[in-house]
């Protein structure tokens, strides 16, 4: 690609690195690389690579808002970044994050909007005009009143590109912004991106680590190896047909439809047992006086794996909350091996169960890598042996051993998310929750952390796994559950719940790429 021959770029990095410090090594190593203008560029990359703090140097915030320090040179519009004044390169380049509540300051819709345009001196006679304009253009009209912490993922999501979208600015990154949404949020929020894109001929940047959706779309895809170095830099067609081998190399996710044969892919293993592990019975929660769930009734055996499926806001998180007995005021009754789960201690609980949260952030209880995974075994008196010997292949299971000594707080998203899967395996526990465990991981540490849920089954443990990911749940799943507005709408094996396409749809499911490709050949009834 000599397109620089041509146009100039928007940004300009050569031999552009990143420190922070209280690393020794870079976290961007030397990059050199050109971004343009009008086009969408996917950025890719092994969990670690550099992708978010290069975003953040970017949009000018970093440096300036951590401790770190950089090497070489990084232009904006052909001039240094740290010689723009104050703000001006946060307004041009516009960033969404993947937890997008990390970006709002306000309760209100409206006001969260209003914020933002009170932060660029908008006359206030203006700014209902410009704020009913914005969440016209996004289709959340009805929402300038909603209280932002009623709606649902995707919606929030929308609400945070409206915020990037008031500041007109010239370049948009997304750093993974549809992880958390369910199959058809994350479609809409793609269609609506190319829309505003082909509108206004902005440049957008993506940070992903699963392009299915996103590929046919994007101009360019750029590829980082775990030194942030340029591993490839095509057409995504060009990408995914023909450099199959390097991507895989870096643990890129490479789209089921340029795989050979995605259904020999699938690891369904059924090892249930005639144990009953966990008894659901009539269970109710209300929150602030309206029910979030209703008359859920379930039960799962050990060595069982049932996937939870639902839109965004159907309850799936306060479920897995009530069953791991974190919110307590429930009514109706869980039983855990047979005892009623209210009268069990926290200490016996936590022996036997363990729950991966939906932000990681919120389980990390010390200050290095190495303490939190070895956290349950002091707690239980193991010797320093016993610890090390456990703690150890743990850290590198989940490659976090060069990062051990770290805070926590301070890992890459992939990082922190491994972290939390690591904490809960200190012991084979009879019952594993999984808030959806691999959102925001690389393609490699996917599979081994799937296969260890695999060995966890076999071993009799009793999985739960929330997830949007309909392509895991037909590999791995042999039960769903699915939730919708609170109750159970379906509880069965994942291939019949393909074949319900009205239950897909009002529950904003999708059918897995395997049987949509099955569909698109005409084979009727999928198995
Ligand atoms: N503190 C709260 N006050 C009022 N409503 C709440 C509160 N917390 C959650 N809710 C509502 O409860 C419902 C269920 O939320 P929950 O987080 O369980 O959904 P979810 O299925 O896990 O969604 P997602 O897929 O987006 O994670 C949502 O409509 C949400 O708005
Ligand atoms: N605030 C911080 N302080 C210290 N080190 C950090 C901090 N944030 C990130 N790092 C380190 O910098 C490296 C790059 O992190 P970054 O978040 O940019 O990676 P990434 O490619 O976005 O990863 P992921 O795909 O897992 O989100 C990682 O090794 C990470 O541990």
């Amino acid at each position: 690609m000599n397109k620089e021959l041509l146009d100039q770029p928007l940004f300009k990095l050569n031999n552009f690195s990143f420190f922070y410090n209280t690393n020794q090594t870079a976290s961007i190593n030397q990059l050199s690389l050109s971004i343009y203008e009008n086009e969408i560029t996917i950025l890719m990359g092994a969990s670690g690579s550099g992708k978010s703090t290069l975003a953040l140097c970017l949009n000018g915030l970093y440096p300036e808002a951590v401790e770190g320090t950089t090497k070489g040179t990084l232009l904006y519009k052909g001039k240094t970044i740290a010689d723009y004044p104050r703000g001006v390169i946060n307004q041009e380049v516009g960033i969404v994050f993947q937890d997008p509540e990390s970006q709002f300051c306000m309760v209100r819709v409206e006001d969260e909007l209003a914020f933002v345009l009170e932060n660029l001196s908008i006359p206030r006679s203006e700014m209902k005009r410009k704020i009913t304009n914005v969440l016209q253009q996004i289709g959340m009209l009805e929402y300038m009143n909603t209280d932002i912490h009623h709606l649902s993922g995707g919606q929030k999501q929308k609400i945070a590109l409206a915020s990037v979208l008031l500041m007109e600015p010239r370049y948009i990154i997304l750093d993974e912004p549809t992880a958390n949404l369910d199959p058809m949020s994350r479609l809409e929020f793609i269609e609506l991106i190319i829309a505003i894109q082909k509108e206004t001929n902005i440049g957008i940047l993506v940070i992903e680590h699963q392009v299915d959706d996103w590929e046919i779309y994007a101009h360019r895809l750029v590829v980082l190896s775990k030194e942030s170095q340029i591993q490839l830099d095509e057409k995504p067609k060009t990408a995914f047909e023909v450099h199959q081998n390097v991507l895989e190399k870096h643990q890129i996710a490479i789209p089921m439809k340029y795989l050979d044969n995605p259904s020999t892919t699938r690891k369904v293993a059924h090892k249930k047992t005639m144990d009953v592990c966990l008894e659901v019975h009539h269970l109710h929660y209300y929150q602030k006086k309206s029910a979030i769930l209703n008359e859920i009734s379930f039960s799962i055996n050990q060595g069982e794996f049932m996937a939870i499926l639902g839109e965004n806001g159907a309850g799936k998180s306060t479920l897995l909350q009530c069953l791991i007995g974190l919110k307590k005021y429930y009514s109706g009754s869980i039983l855990f091996q047979g005892k009623e789960l209210q009268d069990l201690d926290r200490k016996t609980l936590s022996k036997h169960t363990g729950f991966v949260f939906q932000q990681p952030e919120h389980q990390f209880i010390c200050d290095t890598v190495f303490d939190e995974v070895a956290f349950g075994m002091r707690l239980n008196n193991y010797s320093t042996s016993e610890i090390n010997k456990r703690t150890i292949p743990l850290l590198r299971a989940f490659r976090l051993l060069d990062h051990q000594w770290k805070n926590p707080f301070t890992l890459s998203g992939g990082q922190k998310r491994r972290l939390s899967v690591a904490t809960m395996l200190d012991e084979t526990p009879d019952l594993l929750l999984f808030d959806e465990p691999t959102f925001g991981q690389d393609a490699h540490t996917t599979k081994e952390l799937m296969n260890m849920i695999l060995d966890l089954q076999g071993q009799g443990t009793a999985i739960i796994f929330v997830t949007h990911d309909m392509d895991l749940v037909d590999t791995y799943c042999e039960r769903a559950l699915v939730i919708n507005e609170g109750r159970v709408c379906f509880d069965g094996s994942p291939q019949s719940l393909w074949n319900q396409k009205e239950l897909l749809q009002d529950a904003r499911l999708r059918e897995p790429y395997r049987v949509r490709e099955c569909r698109n050949r005409n084979v009727v009834h999928v198995r």
